[in-house]
């Protein structure tokens, strides 16, 4: 997951686009960049880091133009370090076209190898989203007849984008010269909103991964773009749209609901925050069933995003809710973090125990999603150091027990703690006395609640049920492979900082 916004104004788009970027910050932590068009020549900046240290003011002031696309990156292809991966990316024929991409193709290696063969253009990093960029230069190139690019030869290309990719993406990108253009994969995986502003100069537009930005930035959301769906908003700001996809449905990440998204965002017409409710409340439910004897004398979230399912939770059971662990708020997300030991040590960094709150009790601690296990493992030992009696754990989601090929970074089963291991297994493993999970039809349920009509989810790293169809076990191992490797880079290069740090 990446966080993408694209916008066309009436007036300068740097700020704005910077300002959604600290919004989607939560989306990626990697990199971070910005491209702006003035006319039909584009600035861009970006780099690896965070929002507030990639640019500087003298970067803001050289981002000119009333059109701009923004990018924040958590990669799941190629690596994090790689400053030539960090978005929008950049194709000089047969158009300049930059691009922004929040997911991740399934089929970039064979797409590669196309286009260094048939399509005749080189591929120069990791990134499945340079295919994708290139997949659709070539796309736009052989659609365009006499040099003239026209609406229907850009919808053109997005179906013929359509017909070669596979896997999940949310795009936004800009052809020099000519305007902007958002689309989303014909299984609507990752998320895309689009919404407007009306100023005295006429109708503004931005689209974005979650209408957070939307809010912040003062538009009014208007829809989701569809799945399979292109919007183009020339540079008079003319907004065009049109399906294309030969066939599409809507199966977005339910993982979404669970973590990624801001709780204040409303994506494929679910409240966030109104979904993690009723997680909380599906997970009293059950816990009701399972645990008749409730010795439970107090609920405390894991910060930050169980805290609304932990509320509900702790209303439904008529349980004390109470901040037990108070939250570093310079500290990032520690799930999307590169390496397994710079997450590690963040999560100690990030929480500390109120030890008032555990003394002598039994708790239960409720997050959202238990995934490799760093969090839980550690937020249990700080609750027994804190005092407590006993430490009991319930997550709002299911076990996630299968890799993620569709813009999150868990590519390997053997980094994820449910792999292999019942819930009892589980429990020993984070040290609790008891681990309850949320069942997957129940997490189906509390977001279809929201919208009842959203008919399917994307599931996969809950059942291993990959809804493109072409994710096979050889794809698999080569991905675990892959990212096994990065991981490890990744690794290393934190422990070299490590090393220097202490060495200073
Ligand atoms: O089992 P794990 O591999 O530790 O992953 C799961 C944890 O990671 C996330 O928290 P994170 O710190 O990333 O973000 P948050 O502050 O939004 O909860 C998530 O909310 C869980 O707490
Ligand atoms: N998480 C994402 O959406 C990642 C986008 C793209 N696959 C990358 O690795 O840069
Ligand atoms: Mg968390």
């Amino acid at each position: 997951m990446c966080g993408i916004i694209g916008v066309v104004a009436r007036g300068p788009v740097n700020q704005l686009l910077y300002d959604g970027l600290l919004v989607l910050q939560h989306r990626g932590q990697d990199a971070a960049g910005i491209v702006t068009a003035e006319g039909s020549t584009f600035h861009m900046h970006k780099g690896p880091g965070l929002v507030r240290d990639v640019f500087r003011t003298r970067n803001m002031r050289a981002l000119v133009g009333n059109m701009g696309i923004a990018h924040c990156r958590y990669p799941t292809a190629g690596s994090a370090e790689s400053a030539a991966e960090a978005q929008p990316l950049y194709v000089n024929s047969p158009f300049g076209i930059v691009l922004g991409h929040n997911g991740n193709l399934t089929n970039s290696e064979q797409l590669k190898q196309e286009m260094f063969r048939q399509d005749l253009r080189h591929i120069n990093t990791n990134s499945d989203s340079e295919v994708l960029l290139n997949v659709l230069a070539h796309e736009l190139q052989e659609c365009t007849v006499n040099h003239r690019l026209d609406l229907p030869t850009i919808f053109r290309a997005v179906e013929g984008v359509h017909r070669r990719c596979r896997g999940a993406y949310a795009v936004v990108a800009m052809i020099a010269g000519y305007g902007l253009l958002a689309f989303r994969d014909p299984l609507g995986i990752r998320p895309l909103v689009v919404g407007q502003a009306q100023t005295p100069h006429g109708t503004e537009y931005l689209v974005a991964s979650e209408s957070v930005a939307l809010d912040t930035l003062g538009f009014k959301l208007t829809r989701d773009v569809d799945p399979g769906e292109a919007i183009f908003i020339d540079l008079d700001g003319n907004f065009y749209s049109k399906q294309c996809a030969a066939r599409w449905s809507r199966n977005p990440c339910i993982f979404e609901y669970v973590y990624l998204a801001r709780p204040d965002s409303v994506m494929d017409g679910v409240s966030v925050y109104e979904a993690r409710l009723n997680m909380g409340v599906a997970l009293a439910e059950k816990i009701k069933r399972n645990m008749r004897q409730l010795d439970i004398d107090v609920v405390i979230p894991i910060p930050d995003s169980s805290r609304p399912a932990a509320l509900q939770l702790a209303n439904q059971l008529g349980i004390n809710f109470r901040e037990g662990f108070v939250k570093n708020r310079y500290i990032g997300r520690t799930f999307i973090m590169p390496g397994q030991s710079i997450r590690k040590k963040s999560v100690r960094h990030k929480l500390n125990a109120i030890n008032v709150e555990f003394r002598g009790k039994n708790v239960l601690l409720v997050d959202d999603s238990i995934v490799r296990g760093t969090t839980s493992r550690e937020i249990v030992q700080m609750a027994r150091e804190a005092g407590a009696n006993k430490v009991y754990f319930a997550s709002a989601a299911p076990p996630v027990r299968y890799p993620n090929v569709y813009g999150i970074d868990m590519p390997t089963r053997e980094e994820l703690i449910a792999n292999g291991r019942d819930e009892e297994e589980i429990a020993r493993e984070i040290g609790a006395d008891f681990l309850i999970y949320q069942d997957l039809e129940a997490l189906k349920e509390a977001v279809r609640k929201v919208n009842p009509k959203l008919t399917s989810f994307e599931t996969s790293c809950f059942d291993g049920c990959y809804i493109t169809g072409d994710v096979t076990p050889e794809y698999l191992g080569f991905l675990e492979i892959q990212r096994g490797r990065s991981a490890r880079a990744a690794q290393e290069a934190a422990q070299l900082d490590l090393n220097l740090v202490t060495a200073d």
